[in-house]
């Protein structure tokens, strides 16, 4: 692969080599010194693999344009690897690529259930599930859509439904990103610069030519003769590492939950709250990421308030700024009591509690590196965050009724929402959770008016 890129013009390869390292596996060695900011490598463009140079090649061209719609990005470079792949002849410069490609993936596309298992409850388990589900479909897809239209081009034991998730890894893992001043961008692979290992402590390294098409990468830091030279994908969390990379870093500081906020449309007052959460540039369903740095933005906040808004709120909400600021004393902490409530179910819905996956990671119960360690440390990641989520929400809760009895505002006393006995020991109504009864006669007594205002409270809940 050297050999060629040399010969078709990269440039800095006689200053790095691939070679092994303990920690990070396969990457780049510098071969003499760097200094921050120097040009380190430049990979032209016609050796790079994006969607123009997959349409305009004479075989794989015509048959990936004859799709339509198109297919996507990410499809177009993963047909174009496998293609490559599959020729006995020619394309001998990519294809010394593809054999430097690692054989196997650990993105967690691939764990089997007890390996995704250990992270049960947390986004990642979802999202890999759900994913899985959309590459098989994908697949099957493209074999109807364009394989099985091109035998010839396509022998369907070198494009299995395997090949396609590895060729889909290869692309997640190795591909760049550049935005485009006209507002397009340009996703591409480009050989030997691909090498390169992540390294939270290196900079943005990667310099995208736009009139060239050229792709360049600068030191971003001082290197000694001998070292790994890094790159920087980006402030990943550990759920975003192993889906897309295969590897997690533990103890990763950009940890995160994504949070996904929806409500009913059949919810009260939901067309007038669909404009509200537009105003405040939400949207009635949308995923927030909760960090580390901050396990509770405003944004959840802005979104709940809203969701909550009864006929009075209503009036008041349209003179403020988009739910920036406490709408009312009930909105609010109806508002900061659901997001405890919602956070601590979310918390009791992992399958490995925190403390005990701690223990379990302390002891050695899963095999350094491999998946179900992975797995654990995602797990850990999301809980840690939904953990500052909700002490934070307690936090504002505390504040709010704390002010709010100083103003003489009390919240309405828990009592039996039939014949008004209380406090005691009442039960909550199984199915929305927002009403108490004092025993099974009053709720039953109670149901038809309940009722209505019972469904439209799960509703909201989405
Ligand atoms: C762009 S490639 C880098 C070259 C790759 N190591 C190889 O041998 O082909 C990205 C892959 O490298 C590995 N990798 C990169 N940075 C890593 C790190 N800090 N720790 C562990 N693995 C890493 C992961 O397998 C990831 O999917």
């Amino acid at each position: 692969m050297e050999t060629w890129l040399e010969e078709s013009g990269a440039v800095g390869l006689d200053g790095l080599e691939v070679a092994d390292f303990p920690l990070t596996g396969r990457g780049v060695k510098a071969r003499r010194r760097f200094k921050q900011g120097e040009r380190i490598l430049t990979i032209p463009s016609g050796l790079h693999w994006t969607v123009k140079h997959a349409q305009n090649d004479s075989l794989l061209g015509p048959a990936l344009c004859s799709a339509q719609p198109p297919l996507s990005v990410e499809d177009t470079l993963a047909v174009h690897i496998l293609f490559v792949r599959s020729r006995e002849s020619g394309y001998d410069g990519l294809r010394s690529h593809v054999e430097r490609l690692p054989a196997s993936y650990s993105s967690s596309i691939f764990f089997t259930d007890d390996e995704l298992e250990v992270c049960a409850g947390a986004s990642l388990y979802t999202i890999t599930k759900q994913l899985q589900q959309r590459i098989e479909d994908d697949y099957r897809d493209l074999v109807v859509r364009v394989l099985v239209q091109y035998p010839d081009l396509f022998p369907l034991d070198k494009f299995t439904l395997h090949h396609y998730k590895w060729a889909l890894c290869a692309v997640w893992s190795r591909a760049m990103d550049f935005q485009l001043s006209d507002g397009s961008s340009i996703r591409l692979l480009a050989p030997f610069a691909d090498m390169l290992n992540h390294s939270s402590e290196s900079k943005q390294c990667h310099v995208y030519d736009a009139s060239s098409g050229d792709l360049s990468v600068l030191a971003g830091k001082d290197y000694e003769a001998g070292d790994q030279v890094y790159i920087h994908y980006g402030s990943i969390p550990n759920h975003r590492l192993l889906r897309l990379y295969g590897f997690i870093i533990p103890g990763n500081p950009n940890d995160s939950y994504d949070l996904v906020l929806a409500t009913h449309p059949l919810a009260p007052f939901f067309e007038q709250k669909q404009k509200l959460w537009a105003l405040a540039g939400l949207d009635s369903t949308c995923t927030i990421s909760l960090t580390l740095t901050d396990p509770l933005p405003k944004n959840v906040i802005r979104y709940l308030r809203i969701q909550r808004l009864d006929e009075s709120d209503l009036a008041s909400i349209a003179l403020r700024q988009a739910a920036d600021e406490k709408i009312s004393n009930s909105n609010e902490v109806q508002v900061l009591q659901s997001l405890v409530e919602s956070v601590a179910s979310l918390l009791g819905s992992f399958g490995t509690r925190l403390e005990k996956l701690e223990e379990q990671l302390a002891t050695g119960v899963y095999p350094v590196g491999g998946n179900a360690w992975a797995a654990a440390h995602v797990s850990l990641g999301e809980q840690r965050v939904l953990k500052l989520a909700k002490k934070k929400a307690e936090d504002l809760l505390a504040t709010v009724e704390s002010e709010s009895s100083k103003d003489g505002w009390l919240p309405a006393p828990v009592q039996c929402a039939n014949c008004e006995k209380g406090p005691g020991q009442l039960m909550l109504c199984g199915r929305c959770k927002a009403v108490m009864y004092c025993g099974r006669a009053c709720q039953v007594a109670h149901f038809k008016d309940h009722k209505a205002t019972c469904r439209a409270t799960v509703s909201q809940k989405g």
